[in-house]
C-alpha cells in the first residue's frame, strides 16, 4: 500500500493548492461526451475549496507537443466542470507566467481557477525543471489527482511533487484502494482486453503483461500492428508499421509464458472513417489496400466472448473499433455487454478504464455492470504489470 500524505494531513486555508487532474476526456465538436473523468476530481476540489484553498488547477489535453494548438485548449472543459463541481471555474490562458500570476492573485479564498493545458509547453514531458520552477511559484501545495496521468514522469505529475509540499487526492486514494481490493490476488484466469489507438505508447507494457495474464485479446489499432507484423496487408487501417519487431518480441514472450493471444480473424472496412460509412465484413487476410479496419468482425467477437467464457477476471484498456463512429461501435459493445452480464451472473470480476474506454462502456450500457471502473488506462495496466508509477512514487517522497 501506498504511504503518502493525503489532503487530510495539509492545512489548506488561504494557500494556494495547485491540483494536478485529469482533464484528458473525450470531446465531439467542442462538447464533452463523457464526464467520468471531471466527476471523479469533483471530490478533492470541492474539499479543498470548502476548507478555503485558492483552487489552482493544472491539466494537459491531447498531445500537442509543445505547441499551441487551439483545438487542444482546456477551454470547453470549463463549462462541463463548473457544473460538475456547482462553482464558477476561472480560465486562465497560459499554466506560467504573468497571465496565471494575475488569475491565481484575484482569487478570493476557495475560488477555482483551470490553466491552461500544461502540454503547450514542450518541458511538461520532459519534466524540465524550469518549467517544474515556473509552476511551482505558482503554489504554496501541491495536491495531484490524476492516477491516470501518474504513469507519466512529467514537470506537472512528478516534477513539481519534489518542489513543494506534495498530497493525494482523493480519486487517487480512491484508483489505488480500488484496484489493490479488486486485483491485488486475481482470480485465474485472468484476461486482459487490449485495443484502441495509442499504440506506440502501450505496446511496450504487453511484454510484461503477458506473462502477468493468461489470456490477452488485442484489438482496435493496436491488432492492426499486430496483424501486419505478422505479414497481414492492413491497408490504409490505423497501424505502426515501424513496430513489427516489437509485436514479434511480444507474442514469442507470449509463447515462452503460455499466454494465449487472440487477434482479429475477421474486420469490418470501410474506405472512409465517418458515421455510416459504406462497409463490409471481409477476412483479415482480404483487406483492400484502399481500406481500413475500423472494427472486429462477428468471428472475432465470438473468439472475445469465448475469452470471457473462460476467464474468471478481466481487465479492459482500449475499444475493439472507432466506436464514436456507428456501425463501427459493434465489436466493442457487444464485449462489454457480454462482460457486463458475465459480472451481473457472479461469473467474472471486471476492471476496465481509460478516457475512451470508460466512453465507449457508458456508451454500450455496461458500465455500471463492471466491478471497478477505472479513470485510468495505461497508468492502470502499468500498475498492473507491477511498475511503480512516478506520479504516486513522487508522493511518496
Ligand atoms: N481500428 C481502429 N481504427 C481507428 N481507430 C480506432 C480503431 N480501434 C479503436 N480506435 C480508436 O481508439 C481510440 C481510443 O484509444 P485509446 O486512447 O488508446 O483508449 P483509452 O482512452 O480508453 O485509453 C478511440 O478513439 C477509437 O476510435
Ligand atoms: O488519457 C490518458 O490516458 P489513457 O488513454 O491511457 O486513458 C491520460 O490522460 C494520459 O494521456 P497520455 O497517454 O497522452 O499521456
Amino acid at each position: 500500500m501506498s504511504s503518502f500524505k493525503t489532503i487530510d494531513d495539509a492545512d489548506v486555508a488561504g494557500k494556494r493548492a495547485l491540483v494536478r487532474v485529469d482533464l484528458n476526456v473525450p470531446i465531439e465538436n467542442g462538447v464533452v461526451t463523457d464526464t467520468t473523468r471531471i466527476d471523479r476530481i469533483v471530490p478533492t476540489i470541492r474539499d479543498l475549496a470548502d476548507k478555503g484553498a485558492k483552487v489552482v488547477l493544472l491539466a494537459h489535453f491531447g498531445r500537442p507537443k509543445g505547441e499551441r494548438k487551439a483545438e487542444d485548449s482546456l477551454k470547453p472543459i470549463v463549462a462541463p466542470l463548473a457544473k460538475a463541481i456547482g462553482k464558477p471555474v476561472a480560465f486562465a490562458d497560459d499554466c506560467i507566467g504573468d497571465v496565471a500570476e494575475k488569475a491565481i492573485a484575484a482569487l478570493s479564498n476557495g475560488d477555482i481557477l483551470l490553466l491552461e493545458n500544461t502540454r503547450y509547453y514542450k518541458g511538461e514531458e520532459k519534466n524540465d525543471p524550469a518549467l517544474v520552477d515556473a509552476l511551482a511559484k505558482l503554489g504554496d501545495l501541491y495536491v495531484n489527482d490524476a492516477f491516470s496521468a501518474a504513469h507519466r514522469a512529467h514537470a506537472s505529475t512528478e516534477g513539481l511533487a519534489h518542489k513543494l509540499p506534495a498530497y493525494a487526492g482523493r480519486t487517487m486514494q480512491a484508483e489505488l484502494t480500488a484496484l489493490g481490493a479488486a486485483l491485488g490476488t486475481p482470480k485465474r484466469p485472468v484476461l486482459a482486453v487490449v485495443g484502441g489507438a495509442k499504440v506506440s505508447t502501450k505496446i511496450d507494457l504487453l511484454e510484461n503483461l503477458v506473462a502477468k495474464v493468461d489470456i490477452l485479446v488485442i484489438g482496435g489499432g493496436m491488432a492492426n500492428t499486430f496483424l501486419a507484423a505478422q505479414g497481414v496487408n492492413v491497408g490504409k487501417s490505423l497501424c505502426e508499421h515501424d513496430l513489427a519487431d516489437t509485436a514479434k518480441r511480444i507474442l514469442a514472450k507470449a509463447k515462452e509464458t503460455k499466454c494465449e493471444i487472440v487477434l482479429p480473424v475477421d474486420a469490418v472496412i470501410a474506405r472512409e472513417f465517418k458515421a455510416g460509412a459504406a462497409n463490409e465484413v471481409v477476412s483479415v487476410n482480404a483487406v483492400p489496400a484502399d481500406a481500413m479496419i475500423l472494427d472486429a468482425g462477428p468471428k472475432s467477437i465470438d473468439a472475445v466472448k469465448a475469452a470471457i467464457d473462460k476467464a474468471k477476471t478481466l481487465v479492459w484498456n482500449g475499444p475493439l473499433g472507432a466506436f464514436e463512429i456507428e456501425p463501427f461501435d459493434k465489436a466493442t459493445v457487444a464485449a462489454a455487454q457480454y462482460a457486463a452480464a458475465a459480472t451481473k451472473a457472479g461469473k467474472l470480476l471486471t476492471v476496465a478504464g481509460g478516457g475512451d474506454t470508460v466512453s465507449a462502456l457508458n456508451h454500450a450500457g455496461a458500465a455500471d455492470d463492471f466491478t471497478y471502473i477505472s479513470t485510468a488506462g495505461g497508468a492502470f495496466l502499468e500498475w498492473m504489470e507491477g511498475k511503480e508509477l512516478p506520479g504516486v512514487k513522487a508522493l511518496e517522497g
